[in-house]
Protein backbone atom coordinates (compact mmCIF):
# COMPACT_ATOMS: atom_id res chain seq x y z
CA UNK A 1 0.00 0.00 0.00
CA UNK A 2 1.37 3.28 -0.58
CA UNK A 3 -0.22 4.34 2.46
CA UNK A 4 -1.48 2.74 5.55
CA UNK A 5 -3.84 4.36 8.06
CA UNK A 6 -3.79 2.31 11.18
CA UNK A 7 -7.38 3.37 12.20
CA UNK A 8 -8.02 2.02 15.31
CA UNK A 9 -4.35 3.70 17.01
CA UNK A 10 -4.86 7.34 14.81
CA UNK A 11 -1.14 6.58 13.92
CA UNK A 12 -0.27 6.16 10.08
CA UNK A 13 2.47 5.57 7.33
CA UNK A 14 2.30 9.08 5.76
CA UNK A 15 1.31 11.08 9.12
CA UNK A 16 3.85 9.56 10.94
CA UNK A 17 7.50 8.41 11.21
CA UNK A 18 7.18 5.17 12.57
CA UNK A 19 10.59 3.90 12.12
CA UNK A 20 11.68 6.50 14.32
CA UNK A 21 8.96 6.67 16.52
CA UNK A 22 9.19 2.81 17.43
CA UNK A 23 12.19 1.34 15.27
CA UNK A 24 14.27 0.34 18.40
CA UNK A 25 11.39 -1.18 20.39
CA UNK A 26 11.87 -4.67 21.58
CA UNK A 27 9.34 -5.71 24.09
CA UNK A 28 5.54 -5.04 23.64
CA UNK A 29 3.30 -5.72 26.48
CA UNK A 30 -0.88 -6.22 26.21
CA UNK A 31 -3.22 -5.94 28.72
CA UNK A 32 -7.01 -5.35 28.86
CA UNK A 33 -7.25 -2.02 30.53
CA UNK A 34 -5.83 1.52 29.64
CA UNK A 35 -4.97 2.68 33.32
CA UNK A 36 -3.31 -0.82 33.84
CA UNK A 37 -0.90 -0.20 30.63
CA UNK A 38 -0.11 3.41 31.43
CA UNK A 39 0.86 1.92 35.29
CA UNK A 40 3.05 -0.27 33.62
CA UNK A 41 4.69 1.44 31.41
CA UNK A 42 4.92 4.42 34.42
CA UNK A 43 6.48 1.79 36.42
CA UNK A 44 8.95 0.32 33.60
CA UNK A 45 10.54 3.65 33.11
CA UNK A 46 11.36 3.60 36.90
CA UNK A 47 12.54 -0.37 36.60
CA UNK A 48 14.41 0.87 33.65
CA UNK A 49 16.21 3.91 35.43
CA UNK A 50 14.79 6.54 32.53
CA UNK A 51 15.20 9.72 33.20
CA UNK A 52 12.50 12.06 34.65
CA UNK A 53 9.75 10.02 37.30
CA UNK A 54 7.98 9.24 34.21
CA UNK A 55 4.35 10.10 35.66
CA UNK A 56 3.69 12.33 32.59
CA UNK A 57 4.11 9.80 30.01
CA UNK A 58 2.21 10.44 27.25
CA UNK A 59 -0.80 8.60 25.14
CA UNK A 60 0.57 7.48 21.91
CA UNK A 61 -3.10 7.02 20.21
CA UNK A 62 -4.83 10.43 22.05
CA UNK A 63 -6.42 11.04 18.85
CA UNK A 64 -8.73 7.70 19.59
CA UNK A 65 -10.04 6.11 22.46
CA UNK A 66 -9.92 2.84 21.44
CA UNK A 67 -6.84 1.67 22.33
CA UNK A 68 -4.14 4.07 24.76
CA UNK A 69 -0.45 3.45 24.32
CA UNK A 70 2.33 4.18 26.05
CA UNK A 71 6.19 3.97 25.86
CA UNK A 72 9.39 3.61 28.27
CA UNK A 73 12.54 2.80 26.52
CA UNK A 74 12.36 -0.28 24.40
CA UNK A 75 8.71 -0.98 26.11
CA UNK A 76 5.41 -0.46 24.14
CA UNK A 77 2.71 -0.91 26.42
CA UNK A 78 -0.56 -1.16 25.03
CA UNK A 79 -4.55 -1.91 26.05
CA UNK A 80 -6.71 -4.28 24.07
CA UNK A 81 -9.78 -3.93 25.66
CA UNK A 82 -12.19 -7.07 26.50
CA UNK A 83 -12.72 -10.26 24.39
CA UNK A 84 -11.32 -11.19 21.13
CA UNK A 85 -12.87 -8.98 18.64
CA UNK A 86 -11.11 -6.21 20.35
CA UNK A 87 -7.14 -7.65 20.83
CA UNK A 88 -7.88 -9.03 17.08
CA UNK A 89 -8.05 -5.41 15.81
CA UNK A 90 -5.41 -4.07 17.91
CA UNK A 91 -2.94 -6.73 17.22
CA UNK A 92 -3.47 -6.62 13.68
CA UNK A 93 -2.71 -2.87 13.34
CA UNK A 94 0.14 -3.11 16.19
CA UNK A 95 1.66 -5.71 14.06
CA UNK A 96 1.78 -3.46 10.62
CA UNK A 97 3.02 -1.08 13.42
CA UNK A 98 6.37 -2.78 14.46
CA UNK A 99 6.41 -4.24 10.60
CA UNK A 100 6.39 -0.64 9.21
CA UNK A 101 9.08 0.53 11.64
CA UNK A 102 11.01 -2.15 11.20
CA UNK A 103 11.29 -3.67 14.50
CA UNK A 104 13.32 -6.58 14.88
CA UNK A 105 13.54 -9.61 17.69
CA UNK A 106 10.43 -7.99 19.28
CA UNK A 107 9.18 -10.39 22.12
CA UNK A 108 5.18 -9.69 23.07
CA UNK A 109 3.38 -10.61 25.85
CA UNK A 110 -0.35 -10.44 27.53
CA UNK A 111 -0.31 -9.43 31.24
CA UNK A 112 -3.94 -9.69 32.07
CA UNK A 113 -6.38 -11.02 34.79
CA UNK A 114 -7.88 -14.35 35.16
CA UNK A 115 -10.56 -16.71 36.57
CA UNK A 116 -8.29 -19.68 38.16
CA UNK A 117 -9.04 -22.89 38.01
CA UNK A 118 -7.65 -25.20 41.56
CA UNK A 119 -5.07 -22.49 41.92
CA UNK A 120 -4.98 -19.96 44.78
CA UNK A 121 -6.02 -16.49 44.46
CA UNK A 122 -2.57 -14.22 43.39
CA UNK A 123 -1.19 -16.86 41.76
CA UNK A 124 0.34 -16.42 38.40
CA UNK A 125 0.33 -18.54 35.32
CA UNK A 126 1.70 -18.63 32.34
CA UNK A 127 0.91 -20.50 29.32
CA UNK A 128 1.94 -22.95 27.97
CA UNK A 129 -0.68 -23.31 25.66
CA UNK A 130 -3.98 -21.08 24.63
CA UNK A 131 -7.41 -23.53 24.17
CA UNK A 132 -10.49 -23.08 23.40
CA UNK A 133 -13.73 -23.80 25.37
CA UNK A 134 -13.98 -27.71 24.40
CA UNK A 135 -10.22 -27.41 25.92
CA UNK A 136 -8.22 -27.76 22.43
CA UNK A 137 -5.76 -25.81 20.74
CA UNK A 138 -6.79 -24.26 18.36
CA UNK A 139 -8.61 -20.83 17.14
CA UNK A 140 -11.42 -20.54 14.83
CA UNK A 141 -11.44 -17.03 12.68
CA UNK A 142 -14.07 -17.06 10.08
CA UNK A 143 -12.71 -15.84 7.05
CA UNK A 144 -15.09 -14.53 4.48
CA UNK A 145 -17.43 -17.81 4.60
CA UNK A 146 -14.99 -20.41 5.67
CA UNK A 147 -14.00 -21.21 9.55
CA UNK A 148 -10.21 -21.60 9.88
CA UNK A 149 -8.94 -23.08 12.10
CA UNK A 150 -5.46 -21.91 13.31
CA UNK A 151 -3.04 -23.33 15.89
CA UNK A 152 -2.49 -20.95 19.33
CA UNK A 153 0.57 -22.69 20.68
CA UNK A 154 2.59 -20.51 22.65
CA UNK A 155 6.88 -20.05 22.83
CA UNK A 156 7.59 -22.65 25.39
CA UNK A 157 11.12 -21.67 26.17
CA UNK A 158 9.90 -17.95 26.34
CA UNK A 159 7.51 -19.65 28.92
CA UNK A 160 10.25 -21.45 30.35
CA UNK A 161 12.21 -18.13 30.71
CA UNK A 162 9.60 -16.11 32.45
CA UNK A 163 8.93 -19.25 34.97
CA UNK A 164 12.94 -19.40 36.40
CA UNK A 165 12.48 -15.61 36.81
CA UNK A 166 9.54 -15.74 38.66
CA UNK A 167 11.32 -17.93 40.98
CA UNK A 168 13.97 -14.91 42.06
CA UNK A 169 11.16 -13.01 43.13
CA UNK A 170 9.48 -13.11 46.50
CA UNK A 171 5.65 -13.68 46.79
CA UNK A 172 5.14 -14.54 43.70
CA UNK A 173 3.41 -18.08 43.80
CA UNK A 174 3.66 -18.61 39.79
CA UNK A 175 2.92 -22.02 37.61
CA UNK A 176 2.63 -22.86 34.06
CA UNK A 177 -0.56 -24.22 32.78
CA UNK A 178 -3.00 -24.23 29.65
CA UNK A 179 -5.54 -20.99 29.78
CA UNK A 180 -8.71 -21.39 28.32
CA UNK A 181 -10.25 -18.48 26.24
CA UNK A 182 -13.88 -17.86 25.99
CA UNK A 183 -16.14 -15.69 24.26
CA UNK A 184 -18.12 -14.49 27.56
CA UNK A 185 -17.35 -13.82 31.19
CA UNK A 186 -20.79 -14.80 32.25
CA UNK A 187 -22.27 -18.39 30.76
CA UNK A 188 -19.16 -18.43 28.37
CA UNK A 189 -16.82 -19.03 31.61
CA UNK A 190 -19.52 -21.30 33.18
CA UNK A 191 -20.97 -18.90 35.69
CA UNK A 192 -24.09 -18.81 37.61
CA UNK A 193 -24.14 -15.10 38.47
CA UNK A 194 -25.00 -13.57 35.04
CA UNK A 195 -28.36 -12.15 33.75
CA UNK A 196 -29.09 -15.23 32.48
CA UNK A 197 -28.33 -18.69 34.53
CA UNK A 198 -28.97 -21.43 31.57
CA UNK A 199 -27.58 -24.45 33.61
CA UNK A 200 -27.19 -26.16 36.93
CA UNK A 201 -24.23 -25.79 39.38
CA UNK A 202 -23.40 -29.87 39.08
CA UNK A 203 -23.40 -28.65 35.04
CA UNK A 204 -21.12 -26.13 35.74
CA UNK A 205 -18.64 -27.43 38.57
CA UNK A 206 -18.82 -30.76 36.02
CA UNK A 207 -17.69 -28.50 33.38
CA UNK A 208 -14.97 -26.43 35.29
CA UNK A 209 -13.65 -30.00 36.70
CA UNK A 210 -13.42 -31.30 33.19
CA UNK A 211 -11.32 -28.44 32.14
CA UNK A 212 -9.35 -28.46 34.49
CA UNK A 213 -8.22 -32.48 34.55
CA UNK A 214 -7.53 -31.20 30.84
CA UNK A 215 -4.65 -29.21 32.00
CA UNK A 216 -6.40 -25.53 32.08
CA UNK A 217 -5.28 -23.36 34.83
CA UNK A 218 -7.16 -20.23 34.08
CA UNK A 219 -9.72 -18.63 32.22
CA UNK A 220 -9.33 -15.73 30.41
CA UNK A 221 -10.73 -14.00 27.33
CA UNK A 222 -8.22 -13.09 24.40
CA UNK A 223 -5.61 -16.19 24.66
CA UNK A 224 -6.41 -17.84 21.58
CA UNK A 225 -6.54 -14.88 19.22
CA UNK A 226 -3.47 -13.29 20.60
CA UNK A 227 -1.64 -16.46 20.16
CA UNK A 228 -2.73 -17.44 17.22
CA UNK A 229 -1.95 -14.20 15.56
CA UNK A 230 1.66 -13.85 16.95
CA UNK A 231 2.59 -17.44 15.74
CA UNK A 232 1.21 -16.95 12.29
CA UNK A 233 3.20 -13.48 11.93
CA UNK A 234 6.28 -14.38 13.60
CA UNK A 235 5.98 -12.70 17.06
CA UNK A 236 7.88 -14.52 20.37
CA UNK A 237 4.86 -14.31 22.43
CA UNK A 238 3.67 -15.45 26.03
CA UNK A 239 1.17 -14.84 28.23
CA UNK A 240 1.05 -14.06 31.58
CA UNK A 241 -2.27 -13.45 34.07
CA UNK A 242 -2.98 -13.35 37.84
CA UNK A 243 -5.82 -15.19 38.84
CA UNK A 244 -8.59 -13.50 41.02
CA UNK A 245 -10.43 -16.24 42.49
CA UNK A 246 -10.86 -20.36 42.34
CA UNK A 247 -13.62 -20.54 39.75
CA UNK A 248 -14.19 -24.02 41.65
CA UNK A 249 -14.90 -21.82 44.62
CA UNK A 250 -17.32 -19.53 43.05
CA UNK A 251 -18.17 -16.99 40.58
CA UNK A 252 -18.22 -14.06 41.97
CA UNK A 253 -14.87 -11.56 42.62
CA UNK A 254 -15.42 -10.39 45.91
CA UNK A 255 -11.79 -9.36 46.47
CA UNK A 256 -11.15 -5.69 48.03
CA UNK A 257 -10.03 -3.33 45.15
CA UNK A 258 -7.16 -2.42 47.10
CA UNK A 259 -6.32 -6.67 46.79
CA UNK A 260 -7.40 -6.85 43.30
CA UNK A 261 -4.49 -3.96 42.64
CA UNK A 262 -1.54 -5.99 44.39
CA UNK A 263 -2.62 -8.62 42.40
CA UNK A 264 -2.77 -7.03 39.18
CA UNK A 265 0.69 -5.49 39.64
CA UNK A 266 2.16 -9.74 40.40
CA UNK A 267 2.48 -9.83 36.19
CA UNK A 268 3.76 -6.67 35.93
CA UNK A 269 6.70 -7.10 38.31
CA UNK A 270 7.14 -10.86 36.60
CA UNK A 271 7.61 -8.84 33.25
CA UNK A 272 9.57 -5.79 34.70
CA UNK A 273 12.48 -8.69 35.95
CA UNK A 274 12.08 -10.26 32.61
CA UNK A 275 12.61 -7.32 30.96
CA UNK A 276 15.51 -5.90 33.20
CA UNK A 277 17.42 -9.80 32.95
CA UNK A 278 17.45 -9.19 29.06
CA UNK A 279 18.66 -6.08 29.24
CA UNK A 280 21.04 -7.16 31.82
CA UNK A 281 20.12 -4.51 34.24
CA UNK A 282 19.61 -4.07 37.90
CA UNK A 283 16.71 -3.65 39.57
CA UNK A 284 16.75 0.15 40.90
CA UNK A 285 16.70 0.69 44.95
CA UNK A 286 12.67 0.29 46.90
CA UNK A 287 11.36 -0.60 43.28
CA UNK A 288 8.49 -2.75 44.77
CA UNK A 289 5.84 0.11 45.85
CA UNK A 290 2.24 -0.89 44.10
CA UNK A 291 1.54 2.00 41.27
CA UNK A 292 -1.61 3.46 41.30
CA UNK A 293 -3.83 1.15 39.15
O1 LIG B 1 -7.36 -8.37 32.65
P1 LIG B 1 -7.64 -8.33 31.21
O2 LIG B 1 -6.42 -8.13 30.39
O3 LIG B 1 -8.71 -7.31 30.85
O4 LIG B 1 -8.27 -9.76 30.84
C1 LIG B 1 -9.34 -10.40 31.46
O5 LIG B 1 -10.27 -9.54 32.12
C2 LIG B 1 -11.41 -9.29 31.30
C3 LIG B 1 -12.68 -9.73 32.00
O6 LIG B 1 -12.80 -9.14 33.24
C4 LIG B 1 -11.18 -10.08 30.01
O7 LIG B 1 -10.68 -9.22 29.01
C5 LIG B 1 -10.19 -11.14 30.45
O8 LIG B 1 -9.41 -11.71 29.45
O1 LIG C 1 -12.92 -15.02 36.15
C1 LIG C 1 -12.30 -14.21 35.44
C2 LIG C 1 -11.52 -13.19 35.99
C3 LIG C 1 -10.89 -12.30 35.14
N1 LIG C 1 -11.04 -12.46 33.80
C4 LIG C 1 -11.79 -13.44 33.27
O2 LIG C 1 -11.92 -13.54 32.04
N2 LIG C 1 -12.40 -14.30 34.11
Amino acid sequence: MEEDVLYHLDLGTKTHNLPAMFGDVKFVCVGGSPNRMRAFAQFMHKELGLAGDGEDLADICAGTDRYAMYRAGPVLSISHGMGIPSISIMLHELIKLLHHAKCRDVTIIRIGTSGGLGVEAGSVVITDMAVDSSFKPRFEQVVLDDVVVRSTELDRDLAEELLTCSKEIPDLPTLIGHTMCTYDFYEGQGRLDGALCSFSSEKKLDYLKRAYNAGVRNIEMESTAFAALCRLCGLRAAVVCVVLLDRLEGDQIRAPREVLREFQHRPQRLIAAFIRKRLGLRPPAGNTLCPTE
